[in-house]
């Protein structure tokens, strides 16, 4: 459960979000809006990479500005621009590196390592240098090393904006078929049909709060 209790946030001044109070238990949530609406700001409050100037965001009970650490242990975070969080020269390096939190055996860090590259189609690519995965391939890694470390939450904010089609619809079945909570912020509206609830933002406000189609319709009208 992520819950945003009267949370607001400006930067100078700026109000980017306001009045903001939500309860999100759903186990997949889109979030959509206008380019500056305030996603990107709201989603990392949830990892405490933005923490709220008034308000409170809680993680299955974790205060995040409070706890940073434990908050972070629980939400995985995956960013539209993949190489901000590609930090190891290889692929399979890459993604050792993030198991290195929760697995002390190289042995089997390596074992698992090349499993999840099997799981997101980079297995031929272990061992070449992550820098040269074309863009898609990058976000797929990204993805892949956060998933690897089983956050309790994820949020993925544009996880499709690099993919082609074959590499989207990948993503969607494994998106499909994790027990991890998920939140995703995206323009591509087709990724949310069958989410428990999407939420519109506008101005840093939740303008609309329902089931996918109705959702996208109040977006739809919004942006006419
Ligand atoms: N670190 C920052 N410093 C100053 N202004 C910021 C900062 N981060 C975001 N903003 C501003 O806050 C507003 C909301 O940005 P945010 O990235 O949350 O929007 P968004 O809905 O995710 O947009 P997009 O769809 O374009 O990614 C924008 O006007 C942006 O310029």
């Amino acid at each position: 459960m992520i819950e945003f209790r009267a949370v607001g946030h400006s930067f100078g001044d700026r109000v980017v979000l306001a009045d903001i109070d939500l309860e999100l238990s759903e186990r997949r949530i889109g979030i959509i809006g206008a380019n500056g609406s305030g996603k990107s700001t709201l989603a990392r409050m949830i990892n405490a990479l933005v923490v709220p100037d008034r308000g409170s965001v809680h993680v299955n009970g974790i205060d995040a500005a409070r706890h940073k650490r434990q908050v972070r242990r629980e939400v995985g975070f995956i960013f539209s621009d993949p190489d901000r969080q590609i930090i190891m020269p290889t692929v399979s390096e890459d993604i050792e590196l993030s198991l290195t939190r929760i697995e002390r055996d190289k042995a089997q860090r390596s074992a698992r390592a090349g499993a999840v590259l099997a799981q997101f189609g980079l297995a031929d690519h272990a061992d070449h240098p992550a820098h040269l995965l074309s863009g898609g391939q990058k976000q797929l890694l990204a993805l892949a090393s956060v998933l690897v470390t089983g956050p309790a939450v994820l949020v993925a904010d544009e996880p499709t904006t690099l993919l082609d089609l074959r590499n989207s619809s990948m993503l969607r079945d494994v998106f499909s078929t994790l027990d991890e909570q998920l939140i995703v912020l995206t323009h591509d509206l087709d990724l949310l049909s069958d989410y428990d609830r999407v939420i519109v933002l506008d101005e840093g406000r939740v303008v609309a709060d329902d089931e996918p189609a109705a959702a996208v319709a109040a977006y739809r009208a919004l942006m006419s």
